[in-house]
């Protein structure tokens, strides 16, 4: 049977602004995204069997339709016109869940870049984002990764220069929040403070790295007024962090440091605090690619 491994890299925003809403719905966004060495490990094979089928020791992942996995797989059937084929997919999860670190998207991404190689279908990297984008506004980027300016509703990618050395403290909060209900929260609120994207982005650019920590603002953060969110930031500004942020739609917070013995150190006073979730990370150059 063939079968491939994909490492499928998390997501975090350093910064998200929320400029206008799209006709159904969906919130049009100006943010700056990068990959890191937080990662799932995802085995695609093809059989001689009917459907999807998912494995996965996580018991709070879904092992049906309702898996980002298994709309990738629907997807990227629907959009080649291929006879569907029996698909296994096997994830193992070092992504925490609910956590805005794309953990879902980038399971999916790995399982369309899968099915290109396993099935020689020859999709460009193009084609694959825009069947990925029908699965979820993160995949795109989780096909692409790397360091990028992100827009639309995450489908238009603007690759900016990999980071110089730095690391990142992620930490989720004992705390899940639904993207869906972090938008919802984000409409009815009056936002005080908005993050300057064109600044972080010069700060990318440039190569500025405690430029670009000072200049991180995520707009979605204070939807929420999470009092676990405050005192995780707290916790880490008081270990030296240039800066912290929530990512994405939380719940997980990212700091940044230049010196990793500050940054190992800010992981040991987390995890001796009761903040179990915490990983050291790296920034990486790419999205999902084939082991
Ligand atoms: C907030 C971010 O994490 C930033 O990277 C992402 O935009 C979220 O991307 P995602 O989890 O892949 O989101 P999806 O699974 O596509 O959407 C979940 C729900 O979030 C809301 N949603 C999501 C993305 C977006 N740009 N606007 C939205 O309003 C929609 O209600 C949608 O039904
Ligand atoms: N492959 C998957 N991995 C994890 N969760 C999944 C997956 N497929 C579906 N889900 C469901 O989606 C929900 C949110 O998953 P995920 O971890 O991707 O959210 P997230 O961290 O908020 O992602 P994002 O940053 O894209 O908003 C989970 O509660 C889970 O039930």
């Amino acid at each position: 049977m063939d079968a491939i491994k994909i490492k499928a890299p998390a997501k975090i925003n350093l910064s998200i602004d929320v400029v206008g809403k799209r006709y159904d719905g969906y919130h049009l966004l100006r943010m700056i995204n990068q990959s890191i060495d937080l990662m799932d490990t995802v085995t695609v094979s093809l059989g001689e069997f009917d459907g999807v089928v998912i494995e996965c020791e996580d018991e709070r992942v879904p092992k049906d339709e309702r898996n980002t996995v298994y709309k990738a797989c629907r997807a990227f059937f629907a959009h080649t016109g291929r006879e569907p084929v029996g698909v296994r997919v096997e994830i193992e999860k070092e992504i925490p869940i609910e956590a805005g670190l794309a953990g879902g998207s980038a399971d999916a991404a790995a399982v369309l870049v899968a099915l290109n190689h396993l099935l020689e279908t020859g999709l460009s990297v193009e084609e694959l984002c825009g069947i990925g984008e029908k699965v979820g506004a993160d995949v795109p980027f989780c096909i692409q990764g790397g360091t990028a300016f992100v827009e639309g509703i995450g489908e238009v990618l603007s690759p900016l220069p990999p980071l110089p050395k730095c690391y990142f403290v992620v930490s989720k909060p004992d705390l899940s929040i639904r993207t869906a209900d972090c938008f919802r929260a984000f409409d009815g609120e009056g936002i005080s403070r908005r993050p300057d994207i064109d600044k972080i982005t010069a700060a990318v650019i440039a190569g500025e790295i405690g430029e670009m920590a000072s200049s991180m603002c995520n707009v979605l953060e204070e939807v929420g007024h999470y009092e676990q969110i405050e005192s995780l930031k707290a916790l880490m500004l008081r270990e030296d962090a240039l800066g912290a942020v929530m990512s994405g739609s939380g719940s997980a917070v990212v700091s940044v440091f230049e010196d990793k013995g500050d940054a190992k150190r800010c992981v040991r006073e987390l995890e001796a605090a009761g903040y179990a979730d915490t990983f050291l990370c790296k920034p990486v150059e790419y999205g999902c690619t084939i082991k």
